[in-house]
């Protein structure tokens, strides 16, 4: 059985930069267009095969996500190994379990979520415990370091990883750790999962906030799906990638911005002294902007009426920030709420440009920036209705998770019909967890399956790739 892996070379929707890792055909007008890698395509290219196996990969069986700020591992713990097998396992892989498991803290910065652990999951030929690990992306070294200590190198295997940093660290896994990378793209495999919300009719995993603005009347609503194409996604990690979806299998990458969730954490902690992403959002929720920005009514003494913008509407972000006198009263709490509508404004803004170019009115936001952040949202969602007069709407997942499982070709699963068996906390991990499953692939046998603890195991059928 032959299979193949959706490797680099096929995805060509890479960012603009000369030096990007894929070669990119673009349409004319510098969006970048990226037909979502198949086999056949990838065949007639040329390019290389996944190994072929009828047993599974040997263990221990990871997969990452490296992103540009954030790297997401996910460790497949075995549970239903025989006497023999245990036996059989080479010493280092029982030690590497053993201290991933009685650790959820790996040096200063590594954290293991313990709360997020998938108990009762069906991963390859075996039961077991997913597990979810994070650490900065910029302590690679030490990662590396720690892990060669912990004798991977001696076992010469495999992980498949996405993100730019699977590209960026490839060669240092194999020099530090004798560990292959195989890579497969982070878009292709975004768009992938999103796609699958049409596919299987997943009615309520989308949802847009009516009436964002108010504490009383604001209400998440389902939106449906079923009709999606042309619509655009804005991946806000880091940076930010905006898509534009044409149809099945068919997107391009029209804009992007490298304003984005990193501009927002790297400011925050530049301008508050504060330490992680959750301490700098829960400032912004203490904080009024209005001590920093200049609004509209701060210059004209009230509305614009003219051109319809309101008095309260920012008219120059941290335009206060200028006298001394006013930047004496700032608190951090207002700093960081400034720092967080003045990304997200801008990021609502190109979005909607680009979907008035593109003459979109689906814009779906995904990201771990909108993790624990519904400030965002919801200015997002006013944002889109408001500047594009109700035209425009701002779309949410629930499980992106799943999508992200599904999103790795994983399809025909129950799982991610059924939201109840979704953890959605998991969310920002999924790339993490595709990219184990695609060392799984196995054809057409069962691959994967994901059970809350307790409850009936259920089947995630892995179809032989397309
Ligand atoms: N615990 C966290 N630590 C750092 N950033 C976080 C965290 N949770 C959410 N974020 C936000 O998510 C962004 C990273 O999003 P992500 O989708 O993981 O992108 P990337 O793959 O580029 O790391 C950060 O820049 C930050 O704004
Ligand atoms: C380069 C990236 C695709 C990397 O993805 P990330 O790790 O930020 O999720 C993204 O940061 C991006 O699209 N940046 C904006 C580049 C630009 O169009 O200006």
């Amino acid at each position: 059985m032959c299979l193949i892996m959706p490797v680099e070379e096929t995805s060509p929707q890479a960012a603009s930069p000369p030096s990007g890792p894929s070669k990119a055909a673009t349409n004319g007008h510098g969006s970048v267009i990226a037909p979502v890698a198949h086999k056949a395509s990838m065949e007639q290219n040329g390019i290389a095969s996944h190994p072929s196996h009828d047993a599974p990969p040997s263990m221990p069986w990871f997969g990452m996500d490296i992103g540009g700020t954030l790297t997401k591992l996910v460790y497949f713990e075995p549970t239903d190994l025989s006497e023999a097998e245990e036996e059989s396992e080479v010493e280092t892989i029982k030690n590497i379990r053993k201290y991933l498991k009685s650790n959820s803290a790996y040096g200063e910065t590594g954290h293991r979520d313990a709360h997020l652990q998938m108990e009762n999951v069906r991963v390859g030929n075996h039961t077991g415990t997913l597990h979810f690990i994070r650490f900065p992306t910029s302590e690679m070294p030490n990662f590396l370091e720690l892990s060669k200590s912990k004798g991977m190198a001696t076992l010469a295997s495999t992980i498949c990883a996405t993100g730019g940093g699977a590209y960026k660290f490839e060669e240092d896994f194999q020099r530090e750790v004798n560990l292959t990378l195989h890579k497969f793209d982070e878009l292709d495999c975004l768009i992938r999962g999103i796609e699958y919300i049409e596919d299987n009719n997943m009615d309520r995993e989308c949802y847009y906030f009516l009436n964002p603005r108010s504490e009383d009347l604001c209400e998440k609503v389902t939106f449906d799906f079923s009709d999606p194409y042309p619509f655009l996604v804005v991946n806000i990690g880091s940076g930010v990638s905006i898509l534009a979806v044409d149809g099945p299998d068919n997107y391009r990458r029209v804009s992007g911005t490298s304003l984005g969730g990193g501009t927002f954490l790297g400011l925050s902690c530049l301008l508050t002294g504060c330490k992680t992403f959750e301490e700098a959002i829960e400032l912004a929720a203490q904080g009024n902007n209005e001590n920093v920005d200049k609004l509209v009514r701060d210059i004209y003494g009230g509305d614009y009426q003219r051109f319809g913008l309101g008095g309260d509407i920012v008219a120059s972000s941290f335009g206060q920030m200028n006298s001394a006198e006013k930047r004496a009263k700032v608190s951090r709490e207002d700093l960081a709420c400034a720092t967080l509508i003045t990304i997200t404004n801008n990021i609502g803004s190109i979005a909607r440009m680009v979907a008035a170019n593109e003459k979109i009115e689906k814009v779906l936001f995904v990201g771990n920036f909108l993790r624990v952040n519904p400030i965002s949202m919801k200015l997002l969602s006013h944002a889109m209705e408001f500047w594009s007069g109700g035209q425009l709407k701002a779309i949410f997942l629930e499980h992106e998770v799943c999508l992200g499982v599904v999103g790795t070709d994983i399809e025909g699963t129950v799982v991610s019909k059924n939201s109840s068996t979704c953890n959605s906390k998991v969310r920002g991990y999924f790339g993490a967890v595709g990219s184990m499953l695609e060392l799984m692939r196995t054809g057409e046998l069962p691959s994967c399956s994901v059970g809350q603890e307790g409850s009936q195991v259920q089947q995630l059928t892995v179809p032989r790739p397309a």
